[in-house]
């Protein structure tokens, strides 16, 4: 992970496991990352994606109990030694399952309901409902019954409840899980625009790598507890261990690595795909691209 901007969250030796269970979920991680950033965790199922996220918000060691060793640190504190009210405050978290986390009937009311649990004086909960809802574009459901929006509005709802308590740090497990390729791209939209615009730190656990490879300055692939790779899109998925860790390339990205193995700007988007696929035929395949593409 670059050391360039402050450290936001830092895993220092943090190993962890869970009550009644003889092996650890997470094994001696290591990792700091870095105030504004937006950051992925992937792994195949059982990685540890879950229990990374829970352990920073909190849910791990104040709810979950078990055994850990070593610090998470948040903002240089360690987590064991702030109240779960002092991470909330500091760490909002939005889940996979918009219905599971969605309590009121209208949409200002789910947003009011959290101000008022973190003891937000009345005159100063307007602003922050209008801008919560603003950054995550659905001023305009602001008097909507919650259970006529759509899966995507659902997540976005989630995430703009989280950000009216004013995080620094944003953590979602799996946050498109439920929802169709639409809601799932404007989810990931407006977290790209929370973390440029609004310099929100976002750390997201997700499987499909081809959408963190989009959006994501770092990836983290985790492989049973530990932290098997961390760096850029790229550097990750070039690799050689890459194919051993039971991560699925973007198509694109494993396209190049098969027809050149990586010897090159590795594509990850669809976009830079197209651009490798034109650099590969004689005379620059314009006219065949363009022709296929329109
Ligand atoms: N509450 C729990 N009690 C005991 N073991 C657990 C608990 N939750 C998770 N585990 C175990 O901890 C390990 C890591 O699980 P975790 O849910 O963090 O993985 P994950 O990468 O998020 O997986 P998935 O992609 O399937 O959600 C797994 O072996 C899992 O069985």
């Amino acid at each position: 992970m670059t050391a360039a901007a402050e450290p936001v969250v830092c895993f220092k030796r943090f190993s962890y496991r869970y009550p009644n269970t003889d092996f650890y979920a997470l094994k001696d991680i290591n990792l700091t990352l870095p105030k504004g950033s937006f950051i992925g965790f992937t792994g195949p199922t059982g990685a540890g994606k879950t229990t990374l996220i829970k352990s920073i918000n909190g849910i791990i060691p104040h709810v979950e109990g078990g055994a850990c060793s070593g610090q998470v640190l948040l903002k240089g504190c360690p987590t064991g030694n702030l109240s779960t009210a002092e991470i909330g405050r500091l760490v909002g978290t939005v889940l996979d399952d918009p219905e599971a986390q969605i309590i009121c009937l209208d949409v200002e009311q789910e947003l009011v309901f959290g101000l008022e649990n973190y003891g937000v004086p009345p005159d100063e909960m307007e602003q922050r409902i209008t801008t919560a809802l603003s950054s995550v574009g659905i001023s305009h459901l602001r008097h909507r019954s919650t259970r006529s929006l759509s899966g995507g509005q659902k997540q976005r709802l989630a995430i703009a409840a989280a950000l009216a308590l004013l995080p620094e740090v944003l953590v979602l497990d799996e946050p498109t899980s439920e929802l169709d390729p639409l809601g799932t791209e404007e989810v990931f939209t407006v977290l790209k625009q929370l973390n440029v615009k609004h310099g929100i730190t976002v750390l997201v656990a997700e499987q499909k790598t081809e959408l963190l490879a989009r959006h994501c300055d770092q990836l983290v692939i985790l492989s049973q507890g530990e932290v098997a790779l961390a760096g850029t899109p790229r550097e990750v998925f070039k690799h050689k261990s890459i194919y051993h860790l039971g991560v699925a390339l973007p198509q694109v990205t494993e396209l190049a690595l098969r027809l050149n193995g990586g010897r090159c700007h590795l594509p990850i988007t669809l976009e830079e795909g197209i651009e490798f696929c034109r650099a590969l035929v004689p005379g620059g395949g314009g006219k065949l691209c363009n022709r296929s593409l329109t």
